[in-house]
């Protein structure tokens, strides 16, 4: 054993871990730009192209609840020409599993590019650079999978630690974001690529009484974050901080959201008692959360007083956390834009929503924030966020302005 070299187990792990708090450091959304379909002429739209024009009942049900959604139009990967070459799409007792995953296998790595790289680019720093690739997608079906597809798109290191997060539904972005900050913590100067890309076309199918919700609020969507913690370098420039994150399961309610993989594509299930039950268990999450940080001063904390990136999961979602909270109108004005411009796109929402939440703030965000993502388990993702009021904060010898 050699000693006196200074290189005893304590001194590596100083070497090893980052020097501060993990922070969003750039981020790339990306959206199908074929398909394009406006909310109040979707239901005519998918009807017609299912031939289901004669299930009335169901149509004026779908039209009724695409009118409560909030959704203005949604963004597609799937076209009526695949539909055409693929009629076993409309139905799920027909055998189309292997013609869906063929397709995604190279649409939803490419979308993820779109986004890869505008984030790379507000990052500033080569490709080569990133260290770890956390992939989040409900379409990764395959083995190597899409993860391995975009690392090998984007020109990263044969040495990038990959990981691919699957079917987590709607909280993938919130679980691959804490993985982020655990890595970036743990593991001095390392970048990770949050990767969340999902397409509904795994889940497509006709009309049927138990689908027409969820034909309703999900659509197509990628969201890239780059996320690492200091010292920073190269013009990096640290947008939101991950300070303290949970992860709840809101006990016995497995029943009330779930995806299930047949032969015939991906169902889905969303009880209608969903907004509700995250209503009721939204506000001990995030004490849970802030507690972390503040302890006994949680008292003194103003839910309305900081800034929210909540997933966007249906409209009344939104509307029950702003009762619950009693948070001002305007306060989850993110959520609802991102939903309003591309219905819920699962688990890459939630990085549109942050997003839209640092162009529409620009440098007046309050300092403390809170990301809720969530999905089947019902599981809550909560992660504590701040804004950083101003570079200097940091090692600024390593921080060019951008
Ligand atoms: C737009 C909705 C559907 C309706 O708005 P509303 O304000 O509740 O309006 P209404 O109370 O007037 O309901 C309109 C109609 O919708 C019906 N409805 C109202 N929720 C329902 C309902 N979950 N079922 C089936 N009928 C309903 C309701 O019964 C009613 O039917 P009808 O009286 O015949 O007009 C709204 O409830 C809504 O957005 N609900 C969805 C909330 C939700 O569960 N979101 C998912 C959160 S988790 C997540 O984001 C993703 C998880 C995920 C999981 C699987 C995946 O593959 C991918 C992802």
């Amino acid at each position: 054993m050699a000693k006196g070299n200074g290189t005893t187990p304590d001194n590596r792990r100083g070497v090893q871990h980052a020097e501060g708090t993990a922070a969003v450091l750039a981020i790339g959304t990306a959206n199908p730009s074929g398909v394009i379909v406006p909310q109040e002429q979707f239901t005519d739209e998918f009807f017609r192209v299912s031939n289901s024009d004669h299930l009335t009942h169901l149509k004026e049900k779908l039209k009724r609840i695409c009118n409560k959604t909030g959704i203005e139009k949604r963004h597609f990967h799937l076209t009526e020409e695949m539909l055409r070459d693929h009629p076993e799409f409309l139905d799920r007792e027909l055998p189309s599993l292997e013609a869906r995953i063929e397709i995604i296998a190279t649409a939803v790595p490419k979308l993820a590019e779109l986004a890869a790289r505008k984030a790379i680019a507000e990052w500033g720093r080569p490709a080569t650079d990133i260290t770890h690739l956390v992939f989040s997608t409900y379409s990764g079906w395959r083995a190597p999978s899409v993860d391995l597809q975009l690392a090998s798109l984007l020109g990263l290191r044969p040495t990038v630690s990959r990981t691919i997060l699957s079917l987590h539904g709607c909280y993938g972005g919130g679980r691959a974001l804490q993985l982020a900050k655990e890595i970036a913590e743990n593991n001095h100067g390392a970048r990770v690529m949050v990767a969340c890309c999902e397409m509904t076309l795994v889940c497509f199918a006709g009309p049927d009484g138990g689908n027409l919700v969820g034909h309703a609020l999900f659509g197509d969507g990628a969201g890239v974050a780059i996320i690492g913690a200091g010292p920073f370098a190269g013009g990096e420039h640290p947008m939101f901080e991950m300070v303290a994150a949970t992860q709840t399961t809101i006990p016995k309610t497995e029943y009330a959201l779930g995806m299930q993989v047949t032969g015939g594509g991906v169902d889905f299930h969303l009880a209608i008692q969903v907004p509700t039950l995250l209503g009721q268990n939204i506000q001990q999450c995030l004490v849970d959360a802030f507690r972390l940080v503040f302890g006994d001063n949680i008292d003194n904390l103003t839910w309305n007083d900081m800034f929210w990136a909540v997933h966007p999961g249906g409209r009344p979602i939104l509307d029950n956390i702003e009762t619950v909270l009693k948070l001002d109108p305007g306060k989850l004005a993110a959520s609802r834009n991102v939903l309003r411009e591309y219905g819920n796109m699962s688990g890459a929402t939630i990085v549109f929503v942050l997003d839209d939440l640092r162009r529409r703030c620009k440098d007046q965000l309050p300092e403390w924030g809170a990301l809720l993502a969530f999905g089947p388990g019902i599981t809550i993702e909560t992660i504590v966020l701040r804004s950083p009021r101003s570079l200097s904060e940091y090692n600024t010898d390593d921080i060019k302005s951008n």
